[in-house]
Formats: C-alpha cells, structure tokens, sequence
C-alpha cells in the first residue's frame, strides 16, 4: 500500500505558470483563475499563510495587444509586461475581493534578493503581509529585468523565483501548477509510453536529461527550470509539489496527501 504523504505546510508558496492562466488561444483561463483565487482564500481561511508567485503578465499583455506570437525584442515583452501586469492585478483583486480575500502586489528581481539589506527589507514586507492574512502575488519585475526575458541566464523565470520565495519565507512546501500532470521519465508530449514520477528524492542526471527543452508557446522554462527549482528546494530540505493547474483545487487534494503530480522530497 501506497502511504499517503503529509504536509503540516503552514506556510506555502503556489507558483501558477502562464498555461495555467492563458489557454493556447490566447484568451484567459477563467475557470483556473477563479479556482485559484477560490482555492487559496480557503487555505487562508483555515489559518495557512499562502505566497502566489504568478506568472501571465506577458500572455496577458499579449492577449490584450492581440499579439499571437510572443515578440523576440526584449523592449516589446517588457512592454507587453507592463501592460499584462496590471492588468493581471486587476483581475486577482475582482476575483479575490469577491471571496473576502486581501492581496498585495510585490514585484522583484534577481538583485533585490540577492543583497542582504533589500533582501530583509523584502522579507519583513512579505512577514507583515502574512501576519495581516494578506496574500503577496509576486512576480519577477520584468519591465526592469532582463534576465529572464531573453532566456540566456534562467534564472530569472519564475519556476526559480518562486524557490527563491519560499527560501526566503522558509515556507516547507511550494506547490508548482503547470500544465502537465506532473514530472515524467520523457517528454509525455512527445513520447505517448512517458510515465510519471510519483516521488523524486535526488535530482540527477537521468532527471535531468529527462527534462531537457523548452515548454510551451506562452510559457517559458519547459521542465529545465522547474526541476532547478526543485533541485534548491531539496538542498534546503524543503518540499516541491508539481501538479496540473488545469483545476487549480488540486491543492486541496494535494495537501490532504492525494498521490497526485509529482513530489521532490528527501
Ligand atoms: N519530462 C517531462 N515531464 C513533463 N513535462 C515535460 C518533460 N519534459 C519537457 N516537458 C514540457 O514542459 C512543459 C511545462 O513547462 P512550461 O510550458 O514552461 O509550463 P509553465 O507555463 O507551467 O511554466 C510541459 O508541458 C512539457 O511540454
Ligand atoms: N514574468 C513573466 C513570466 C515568466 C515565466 O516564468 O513564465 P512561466 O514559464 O509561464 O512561469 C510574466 O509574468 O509573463
């Protein structure tokens, strides 16, 4: 018999990706963002304190702009960006203040983590939040950061930013949402035999190797990234969770110990 895993996950990190907000068409995933916004008031609710790290701003700037093709210049995503950005708030806020939730935006970047003082002042920002039942919606502040946008150095993504989040709010879990079930031995979109991985302990080159490429149209680390990610959550004894956001109250089910996705854990 399968044993069920347990969180005590008081304090979580959900990183949602642009697949999950944005369908392939281009037109906003309604269902997930209410389901998201349903999903995590109630965890509020019960007494959890929960970081959204949101990806969209440039799927929804290109929506917006009625952009099919993400632009290569860097100037045109940040602007695309800045555009979505706000537009994404706005749409949080509706959603969230509907259930009574209260949220905040914080925007960072790779710098603003990176030096001891911003990095404290970040982190006492995100603790009184937290402490007020607020949810911080953080996403990577792309009109001022390169980094991510032309996807040389990757880490700016935010399948990485969301580790550096729960680092540094010491959160145990961080549940990834993506557009797959979970972390497979080969690409499922390409290999129809792909199986998935219930429960990966150490990342090594096989892992690797496995996730090798890039994603999807709108989103853009592919599993490369995310398997980064996990790999920082496992060197600080933390948890990652990958899941399909296709129903975002998968998270209820995942943290009432459901096999479900794929868990990187010691
Ligand atoms: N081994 C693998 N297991 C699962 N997905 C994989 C694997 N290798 C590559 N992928 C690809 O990674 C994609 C998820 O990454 P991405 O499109 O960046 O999602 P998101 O927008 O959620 O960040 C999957 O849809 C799939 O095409
Ligand atoms: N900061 C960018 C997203 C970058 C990113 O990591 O996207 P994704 O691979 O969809 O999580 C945006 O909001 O569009």
């Amino acid at each position: 018999m399968v044993s069920k895993r347990q969180f005590k996950a008081e304090r979580i990190v959900v990183k949602v990706g642009t697949s999950t907000l944005v369908h392939e068409n281009g037109k906003l995933n309604l269902k997930a963002l209410d389901q998201l916004c349903y999903t995590l008031t109630g965890l509020v609710n019960e007494g959890r304190e929960v970081v959204l790290v949101s990806s969209g701003a440039i799927g929804v700037g290109m929506g917006r702009v009625g952009l099919h093709e993400r632009p290569q210049a860097i100037s045109a995503q940040q602007a695309l960006a800045a555009i979505g950005q706000s537009g994404l708030m706005a749409l949080y806020q509706q959603r969230f203040t509907l259930y009574g939730q209260r949220i905040a935006q914080v925007l960072l970047t790779h710098d603003v983590l990176a030096y001891p003082t911003s990095r404290q002042n970040t982190l006492n920002s995100l603790e009184r939040l937290l402490q007020w039942g607020v949810i911080p919606i953080v996403n990577e502040n792309d009109v001022v950061a390169v980094d991510e946008l032309d996807h040389k150095t990757k880490f700016g993504d935010n399948d990485q930013l969301s580790a550096s989040v729960a680092s540094l709010v010491d959160a145990e879990l961080l549940i990834m949402l993506s557009d797959i079930d979970g972390f497979y031995d080969k690409n499922p979109r390409k290999f129809t035999d792909a199986k998935l991985y219930q429960r990966i302990r150490a990342i090594d080159e096989k892992i690797l190797e496995a996730g090798g490429g890039q994603g999807t149209k709108f989103g853009t680390g592919g599993m490369a990234t995310k398997l980064k990610a996990a790999q920082r959550m496992l060197a600080e004894d933390r948890m990652m969770l990958l899941a399909n956001g296709k129903e975002p109250m998968i998270i209820d089910e995942l943290l009432a110990g459901e096999p479900l996705g794929t868990l990187f854990a010691k």
